[in-house]
């Protein structure tokens, strides 16, 4: 049965013992050998003290013969014994706590590093994007982001563990020897104390799930902090001075994430109150009981003295901390799991056929595709017919919010399309192996990734399984006429991007395009036949982007090539050029039959041409455009 039918299997299961099970369920695969010795240590943690109260009994019982007999007597030398014994094992109780602490917390760590592990793996697991704007998702995301860190640490359950096993399983043997003095009293002492302990890990579950439930608050309070932490949005805080108001909105999330918390940790006193009497109740009938038979003379002097320690083990529930750390597991753990089986859920759809090596040889059609993002009303693209020929460039033009970037997102797979279909070279995007397509797409969009990272990284990531390829490295580098700056930079291709580490630099605007285009030009060196370039000159100065379309037809060669931008100097130069307008192509052909036409196309471009003209734009460009 896999983890996750037993996840199921257990759903309708109180919420705590679910998550405990959970985690038993999880530590084999973390480390098997380690979980049998935590175990086999739990069981002796639980044992020895008992065992010990059992042998004193003895002792105290034989040591009057010892006294009266001397020690050389059989009595004698079954006190020695016993002592030696009850030495040992006391030194034995003692010696396996710190053992037992430290095995705890490294298989603990492990345990947070195995679940973020496979929160990876799922978040990784779906073929499109579109589950990372499910607000639903981020809510959970945001709850496993934190595992590991020192605010929520299932780990922290593995550590409590031991603990908490040895002083159940002590006092659940504990209550079973007091069975000897009453039956009914055992069996009391076995219900009243485990009932107690629950009711109270159910109130710390139901505290830990109220402060999930303000996962959404709390993300926008982080998020507003973060504005004013990172590096990144530091210039515009500083200018616009939003300073005062990023901390004033911060406070105002804060305070609304965390008061329904602070209500549910008031402690109930109508819980507490009952709770504290009926453990009084019972020892003090417990202690009445002994102390009236041990006077009576009903019991022996050995058998008080076991039953006395009986009683103590019986109390040793931990009402502590250890138990606060028990709901870790009780909510972080089946979180995990639930959000691995929805967004499994979401992977299987994709296909597996392979796709054909050199594809697309033909091209790749969007036939009536319709598009909408999830969650949105609004569709982007209403019926969309376009066919990308192999081999060609298309350029594709239109105004702000046409739809040119989510056309290109449904083409490099990232979501798919809500009607119609694309095909390449016929067969279905839908029915290909995504991880196959996705290495014969190269893509550098708009909001390109700057990575803190050495160079070589952020350019390999194109391709990581060639990240070795020094050769392939600089001539995608070189290609995006960056290798000059790299082989500059103080520790060459080691040097990371980014000044908030010792040694690293950062690049100009314009640098960063660059890489990010030595990023996609790496991975047309491993293989990838699609190209798409979503404005991929913006950040570029004049000289910069009429050196890039210089080599636009040697950077795209054999390439089918998908442009997106709104410089017409760069546009002209493609095979084919579509206009996007309405969620459809209003305009399709080359330059010099889109101009004939004298249609959307020919407006803009004389448009532009204008402003040329007219001066209105650096003389620079005009040079270039000519
Ligand atoms: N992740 C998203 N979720 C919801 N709506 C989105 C998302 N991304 C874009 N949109 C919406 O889809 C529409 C088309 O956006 P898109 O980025 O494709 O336009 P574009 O033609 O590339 O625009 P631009 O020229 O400004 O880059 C816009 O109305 C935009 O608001």
């Amino acid at each position: 049965m896999t983890l996750r039918t037993r996840l199921r299997v257990r759903r309708r299961w109180p919420e705590t013992v679910r998550g405990i099970f959970l985690v038993l369920s999880v530590l084999p695969r973390v480390g098997r050998g380690r979980t049998w010795l935590l175990g086999i240590g739990v069981l002796l943690a639980a044992a020895l003290p008992i065992a010990v109260a059992v042998l004193m009994g003895l002792l105290i019982g034989v040591i009057p013969d010892a006294v009266r007999d001397g020690m050389d007597s059989a009595a004698g030398d079954r006190a020695v014994t016993l002592m030696c014994v009850v030495a040992v094992l006391v030194v034995l109780a003692r010696a396996l706590g710190p053992v037992l602490t430290a095995g705890a917390s490294t298989l603990g760590r492990d345990l947070d590093r195995y679940l973020q592990e496979r929160v990876l793996a799922a978040v990784g697991g779906p073929r499109g994007i579109a589950h990372l704007e499910d607000a639903e998702v981020q809510n959970e995301v945001r709850i496993v982001r934190g595992l590991g860190m020192s605010a929520q640490r299932p780990s922290e359950t593995v550590e409590a563990l031991p603990q908490i096993l040895t002083e159940w399983l002590r006092a659940l043997g504990a209550a079973a020897v007091l069975f000897a003095f009453h039956w009914w009293l055992g069996l009391l002492w076995l219900v009243v104390w485990p009932a107690v302990v629950y009711r109270m890990q159910r109130d710390y579950v139901r505290i830990g799930e109220e402060g999930y439930g303000q996962s959404t608050e709390f993300r926008h309070a982080e998020y507003v902090r973060d504005l004013a932490l990172n590096p990144g949005p530091a210039k515009e805080v500083r200018i616009w001075g939003m300073l005062g108001w990023l901390t004033d909105r911060f406070e105002d999330r804060w305070r609304t994430a965390v008061t329904p918390l602070r209500k549910a940790r008031t402690p109930h006193l109508s819980m507490l109150l009952p709770t504290g009497a009926l453990v009084l109740a019972l020892n003090l009938a417990s202690y009445g009981l002994l102390a009236w038979a041990a006077v009576k003379g009903h019991l022996e002097l050995e058998a008080v003295s076991v039953f006395v320690m009986a009683l103590s083990n019986a109390n040793s529930y931990a009402v502590g901390d250890e138990h606060f750390s028990l709901s870790y597991a009780a909510i972080t753990v089946p979180r995990v799991l639930r959000l691995e089986e929805r967004l499994g859920e979401v992977a299987d759809d994709g296909g597996s056929l392979p796709v054909p090596s050199g594809a697309p040889k033909e091209g790749v059609r969007f036939e009536g595709v319709r598009f909408s993002y999830p969650g949105a009303d609004r569709e982007v693209l209403h019926g969309l017919d376009l066919t990308m020929r192999a081999g060609q460039s298309l350029a594709i033009v239109g105004e702000n919010g046409a739809g040119k970037t989510s056309l290109v997102k449904l083409l490099c797979g990232l979501y798919e399309p809500t009607g119609g279909r694309i095909t390449v070279d016929g067969t279905d995007l839908a029915g290909l192996d995504p991880g196959q397509w996705r290495g014969r797409v190269a893509a550098l969009f708009q909001d390109f990734g700057r990575y803190h990272l050495p160079v070589r990284d952020n350019i390999a990531f194109g391709a990581p399984g060639r990240a070795a390829d020094m050769d392939a490295l600089r001539a995608a580098a070189e290609k995006a006429g960056i290798l000059d700056v790299i082989e500059e930079l103080p520790e060459g291709w080691d040097t990371v991007l980014s000044r908030e580490y010792t040694g690293g630099v950062d690049l100009s605007g314009g640098q960063w395009q660059r890489v990010a285009l030595a990023r996609a030009m790496f991975a047309v060196e491993a293989g990838a036949r699609v190209l798409v370039l979503d404005e991929p000159t913006a950040a570029l100065d004049i000289r910069a982007e009429a050196e890039l379309y210089d080599r636009f037809l040697e950077l795209t060669e054999g390439l089918t090539t998908c442009l997106i931008s709104h410089r017409f100097s760069t546009v002209r130069r493609a095979d084919r050029i579509v206009v996007l307008d309405g969620g459809r192509v209003a305009e399709d052909g080359t330059h010099e039959q889109l101009i004939e036409l004298d249609g959307r196309y020919a407006h803009m471009f004389n448009l532009q041409a204008e402003r040329f003209r007219a001066g209105k734009v650096p003389a620079g460009e005009e040079v270039m455009d000519a």
